[in-house]
């Protein structure tokens, strides 16, 4: 879980400046970013960090990006979407970052302020480089989130062989990050449910995959997966410290779910609860019409782009999502896509 003082957007709360920049994780289709080390005449001098600088006035975020990656690596970028807005106070200024993932580019970057590059792949720590801004380690963490989210949708005890037959098929094709969330499970209740967990969870693991289970699901499980999935109404909950029915609100979350956090949300106060419980993701929609939700319109790509930019976390994009929208996702703002039939 990630630190939850990194709200975005605080102003000049603290009397200090506050500067606005775009950085850009420039990526590789093998999935390696190039960091920069910042030369000697500039503040921070030696540290590494995302290529990228302030926004001058009038700029949008892209054309900041865009000029900068011209100015500091001699590219020409020709594919950038916002990814994660994330806002840092230093001692001295208070800085909001506009992490933007860039993965078309024309020319090879080379170092034009006396800089020093270098491409890492960021699932390898400790990185082989010297030490990051303390605001490039979230985008770099983050980073080693998967793009594709998996809710299982199994039903009950019947269902279990086909879907484990499914599952297979989806983590042999390279999914990484599960959810086993089963509300309405049918057959012999809680225990039935436990054990298909277990399967679930056992075959995730070997694929190298991460299962996170829902709190749908009794407390007395969430330490046995590999994180907890909150939804909603329990991450505003526990973000206000009201004890949830069956839950112990008061016992630090990490304690009773040690490994990843992921909140669904589906407004704005949803996404700073998430923020406020230092959650390394929250899954935001519904964004397209979906079969589960009949009769209710999505949310639509504008109003997804709007709650992600503030959300200060990587964002997956839920309802309607199959590898055809992975790509609009993205132009959107999303870190990936979630879903339970088309991932
Ligand atoms: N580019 C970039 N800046 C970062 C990162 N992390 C981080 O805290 N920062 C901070 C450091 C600086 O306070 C600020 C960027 O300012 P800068 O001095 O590099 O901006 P600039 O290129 O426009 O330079 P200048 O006009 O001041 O010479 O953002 C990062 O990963 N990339």
């Amino acid at each position: 879980m990630s630190d939850p003082t990194h709200a975005p957007a605080p102003g000049d709360a603290a009397g200090k400046p506050f500067i606005r920049v775009a950085a850009g994780v420039i990526l590789k289709p093998d999935g390696s970013v190039l960091l920069g080390r910042r030369p000697a005449d500039k503040p921070w001098p030696g540290w590494w960090e995302l290529p990228g600088g302030k926004l001058e006035p009038g700029e949008t975020v892209l054309e900041a990006l865009a000029r900068e990656l011209k100015e500091e690596l001699d590219i020409e970028v020709t594919d950038a979407s916002p990814w994660v807005t994330y806002t840092h106070e230093y001692p001295k200024n208070i800085v909001q970052l506009a992490f933007c993932q860039v993965r078309g580019w024309v020319g090879e970057p080379r170092c034009m302020e006396d800089q020093q590059l270098a491409w890492v792949d960021p699932s390898r720590t400790p990185l082989p480089v010297g030490p990051l801004l303390p605001a490039t380690e979230p985008p770099l963490r983050w980073l080693r989130l998967p793009d594709r989210y998996l809710i299982t949708a199994i039903g009950g005890a019947d269902g279990l062989a086909a879907y484990l037959a499914r599952l297979e098929k989806a983590l042999s094709a390279g999914v990484r990050l599960v959810q086993f969330r089963e509300p309405a499970w049918a057959g012999n209740g809680a225990e039935d449910a436990h054990a298909a967990f277990r399967r679930v969870l056992r075959q995730c693991r070997r694929h190298g995959a991460r299962c996170l289970v829902n709190s749908c699901h009794p407390e007395s499980w969430w330490a046995e997966a590999d994180g907890v999935h909150l939804r909603a109404a329990d991450a505003r909950l526990r973000a206000a410290g009201v004890p949830a029915s069956g839950a112990d609100a008061t016992r630090p979350l990490q304690s009773v779910a040690p490994g990843l956090l992921g909140v669904s949300a589906h407004t704005a106060a949803d996404l700073d609860a998430a923020r406020a419980l230092g959650a390394d993701f929250a899954v935001l929609g519904h964004v397209l019409d979906t079969p589960s939700h009949p009769g209710q319109a999505g949310m639509g790509w504008a109003r997804f782009a709007e709650l992600a930019r503030d959300a200060g976390l990587p964002v997956f994009a839920i309802g309607g999502q199959s590898e055809a929208t992975l790509a609009d996702a993205r132009r959107h703002g999303a870190h990936g896509i979630a879903g339970i039939r088309r991932i």
